[in-house]
């Protein structure tokens, strides 16, 4: 094995480098189990291709040459080198490689992101002949498909993914790896001790590769998570092979941010205890404003100590006494920890201390704070000497400033951070493109690290590379012509069906900036659920693109973050977090939110209770339909019976039928569709399911289950007789049931639904239900009814003026046996009711409800287009006389 390469699939080597004696990497990282450097050889029919070069070590050369040259057939050359990621450790030996004759074909192309080209000139200051790998562009090597992810900052600017669907195998360069040389190659063969060592070399590859760059990694595994893999192959360490879940799982932990809370950190040290005295007063002030505060002596505490302190805290304020013309070493280790990167425009800092004569040490703080890009919200506090009564007074008034700094409240004049503070130091006064205050949204390119920001005004600092805003060009305005919504909080929305899309959609229509997170049960893409019973009939109903409401590559593009198979187990509405568990690994975590929407629908009522349920099934989600086919499938049952003649009762015996199946329906009242239609359309819809084979037994109540030892139902009785009609299965359909036990659990004001305003507003601010689980005027919802709410719940949530929610008739419609039926409004028929209808056969019927001449409801089997002319007539308020030469 030491000079051949190794083989991972067919056509897929390792031809890379161990490197088990390496102590130390990359100047900053201890490497107690050595490293590797992989490099990946794929044959195709078109194209040889080497994913990834190794360390420029002449140690490793000779062995890597031998590695590729024993995967190769004579003459065979490399004509394709891709490099993910360009750090020396990775193109390394890019140079020699294509100087390489036998081994590289002289035409060879260097695949890299924009970025990687720009870094690979500089690296190797060579011509070389480098093609620009797009995102999603794909390369056919033959035989095999090359597609290209951009992932920055995993964790260069520069760096990218390339997956090749034939292999199910991606190569994500750094992402996933770790400082670990193992002979084996492949991460199956590790065990014991060997394991427990990689476990710890994975952990400390991420702090410093991937710590500073949590967020990047989140859309790292979000790639990951829209591709079909069972290999990763990684640039360093073992090759991920068999179960790498445990390792996706890690990733996804530590690279949840934690919330910032309202801390302030104050960290000082002093000679003769003039810079405490200070410290002291800044502390009560801050105190006084409810704000937590933490006070170290930093001669006596470890900086690793304060600094975790400091992890989660919003603000940091350090004291220091000037001594021979410097802070002290102390605080200087403090401010050294800060970088542009992770606390850049996100924590707020500040400095203070005593001085005799010269005062350099609050001043050279402070301009490590400005380099930083911290945000400074006060002028720094030097006092002279000890701080008289006057000015411990001012150190009081310093604390409570900074707090309102956090708690976002109007600082006072006297302390607000001034602009003359930069030129006053000698600095060049900010760079910034200004552009007209039109409200609009801009692309902005970072020039340094590529990395696009969307934004109005020219951003102050690049979130991923830290660079100032002079380092920003503005490359165009974001197509879309309407200013957009700049709110910029935390939306979690709790819910996966078409009520929670259709916020997210809304907000992202309006808004780039806000984060989104969607929480689902389920585990499938949110889909169109009005047709899920048509699986009953097709099975590929699933694989149709039109079935689902988003994909993966709309999730991605709008940075909606979607937790599957995810149940939100609590609200803690004091500290706006969501609190939730994976349904299948059962591990918990939190998430803050600034807005919640509840979207978590309802449920089907269950009439049967306290028994066993084995072939007793609802409808409400595709896993139920599923359930249900496979059951029917592997039982062979052949009887059915659906108990509920509603809507949903009606599709399921569609279903039922078109899957081969003898079917009955039980109904209590005395007719079909009693809410959505009148006597004479509930007859002709009956006519029609006994058209196709079902028994209708209306008037009847199921109320005694016979079932078997094994909990197997076998039959039931009818309310009034013993006689006992056998069955195989029962479906029920009955009815739902707002979901509420989350709203219940913060006490949010629920009737049959969570109760909600116009604004789809609950009773807590900043929570909005909408869809199956609100209730808004006393009124249950419909598909369509959901989506608006919906839509009006993300828009508040955004805070845009004037979004509200206007009650509109509900229309129902379904096709059951290719005949439409279709009623909307209201279809109360009383005194006050006058109606017109129209039949031609059975096969055709309209019928129109007026209330005071006014138009109301209509009920419609066989053309959708009149149901939609009574829709229109309803919303338009028509009357009778306007009415019938449309309809009549
Ligand atoms: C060895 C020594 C060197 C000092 N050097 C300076 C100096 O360069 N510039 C200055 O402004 N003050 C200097 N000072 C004065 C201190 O900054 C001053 O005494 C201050 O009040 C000490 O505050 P503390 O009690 O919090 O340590 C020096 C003090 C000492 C003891």
């Amino acid at each position: 094995m030491e000079t051949k390469a190794f083989e991972l699939k067919e056509n897929l080597y390792w031809v890379g480098g161990l490197d088990p004696d390496l102590r130390i990497f990359d100047i900053v990282m201890t490497t107690d189990f050595g490293t590797t450097y992989n490099a990946y050889l794929l044959k195709g029919k078109k194209a040889i291709v080497l994913i990834e070069t190794i360390k420029n070590k002449d140690k490793f050369l000779k062995k890597f040459v031998a590695r590729v040259k024993s995967a190769l057939k004579e003459n065979e050359k490399i004509t394709h080198i891709i490099l993910n990621h360009t750090e020396p450790d990775h193109s390394g030996q890019l140079l020699q490689l294509v100087q390489n004759k036998d081994l590289v074909d002289p035409k060879a192309k260097i695949y890299g992101t924009d970025q990687a080209i720009k870094y690979l000139a500089q690296i190797h200051n060579k011509p070389l002949n480098f093609v620009e790998a797009k995102d999603q562009e794909e390369l056919d090597i033959g035989g095999y498909t090359l597609k290209f992810y951009r992932a920055p900052f995993l964790h260069w600017p520069d760096t990218m993914f390339t997956y090749c669907p034939e292999l199910k195998t991606v190569f994500t360069c750094d992402f996933l790896g770790a400082h670990y040389s193992h002979n084996e190659i492949t991460f199956d063969t590790l065990e014991g001790k060997k394991l427990e060592d990689y476990w710890s070399s994975f952990w400390n590859y991420y702090v410093p590769i991937f710590g500073p760059y949590k967020p990047y990694a989140l859309q790292g595994l979000k790639i990951l998570e829209t591709l079909d893999i069972d290999m990763i192959c990684v640039s360093h360490g073992p090759v991920l092979n068999g179960d790498f879940s445990k390792q996706i799982e890690k990733y996804r932990v530590w690279s949840q941010e934690e919330a910032l809370k309202d801390k302030i950190i104050v960290a000082c040290v002093s000679a003769y205890g003039f810079t405490y005295e200070m410290a002291k007063q800044i502390v009560k002030g801050i105190e006084s404003k409810g704000v937590e505060v933490q006070l170290y002596d930093m001669v006596d505490t470890p900086k690793d100590k304060v600094l975790q302190e400091f992890g989660n805290a919003k603000g940091l304020i350090l004291g220091t006494p000037t001594i021979v013309g410097e802070a002290l070493p102390q605080i200087w280790d403090l401010a050294l920890a800060l970088n542009k990167v992770v606390h850049g425009n996100k924590r707020f800092c500040g400095c203070f201390g005593s001085y005799g004569w010269s005062g350099e040490g609050v001043q050279n703080i402070d301009q490590r704070f400005e380099q930083t890009k911290v945000l400074l919200p006060l002028e720094p506090l030097p006092i002279n000497f000890r701080a008289s009564e006057e000015d411990l007074i001012k150190c009081f008034k310093y604390g409570v400033n900074f707090a309102k700094a956090i708690l976002k409240e109007e600082i006072d004049d006297d302390f607000k951070r001034k602009e003359k503070t930069n030129q006053a130091m000698g600095k060049k006064k900010r760079k910034k493109i200004r552009v007209p205050r039109d409200g609009r949204v801009r692309k902005w390119k970072c020039i340094v690290c590529g990395e696009i920001v969307l934004s109005i005004q020219c951003p102050v600092i690049c979130n991923a590379c830290g660079a100032g805003p002079e380092a920003f060009v503005l490359i165009g305005l974001v197509e879309n012509n309407i200013a957009m919504n700049t709110y910029s909080g935390s939306i979690a929305i709790i819910g996966g069906g078409a009520t929670a899309i259709s916020a997210a959609k809304a907000i992202r229509e309006r808004n780039i900036t806000c984060k989104i997170t969607i929480f689902t049960m389920e585990k499938h893409w949110p889909y169109y659920r009005p047709i899920i019973t048509k699986y009953f009939s097709d099975q590929t109903i699933t694989e149709k693109s039109n079935f689902y409401l988003i994909n993966k590559e709309w999730a991605l593009e709008n940075k909606v973050d979607i937790h599957f198979e995810t149940q939100v187990v609590g609200i803690d509405k004091e500290k706006k977090l969501v609190k939730y568990s994976n349904t299948k690994s059962k591990e918990t975590d939190e998430i803050p939110y600034d807005k919640l929407i509840l979207a978590t629908g309802s449920d089907n009522f269950c009439p049967f209770r306290d028994i066993q349920k084995v072939n007793i099934m609802g409808i409400r989600d595709l896993d139920n339909v599923i359930k249900i086919t496979d059951y029917i499938k592997t039982n062979k049952v052949k009887k059915a019976t659906v108990i509920g003649g509603g809507l949903l009762g009606m599709e399921a015996a569609e279903g039922l039928v078109d899957l081969g199946l003898e079917v009955e329906i039980i109904e209590f009242a005395e007719r079909v569709m009693p809410r959505q239609l009148d006597s004479q359309a509930s007859s002709i819809v009956q006519k029609l399911l006994e058209s196709h084979g079902i028994t209708i037994k209306t008037g009847c109540l199921a109320s005694e289950l016979i079932q078997n030892e094994q909990g197997l139902t076998t039959g039931y009785k009818i309310k009034g007789s013993e006689e006992i009609h056998k069955t195989e299965l029962i479906v029920f359909a009955i009815g739902v049931r707002s979901r509420t036990d989350l709203a219940m659990q913060i006490s949010l004001d629920i009737n049959r639904g969570i109760k909600v305003n116009d604004k789809m507003e609950t009773s807590v601010k900043g929570i909005f239900a909408a869809g199956d689980c609100a209730e808004y005027d006393f009124q249950y919802q419909n598909w369509v009814s959901a989506i608006e709410q919906g839509k009006i719940a993300g828009l508040n949530a955004i805070e845009e003026k004037n979004s509200t929610y206007i009650r509109k008739s509900l229309p129902y419609s379904l096709i059951i046996f290719d005949t439409t039926i279709f009623s909307v409004g209201s279809i109360v028929e009383d005194k006050k009711i006058q109606t017109l209808s129209h039949t031609d056969n059975d096969a055709n019927y309209i019928k129109a409800f007026f209330k005071n001449e006014k138009i109301v409801g209509g009920i419609v089997i066989g053309k959708l287009e009149m149901g939609l002319e009574l829709k229109d007539a309803i919303e338009d308020g028509l009357n009778i006389k306007q009415v019938v030469p449309i309809i009549f």
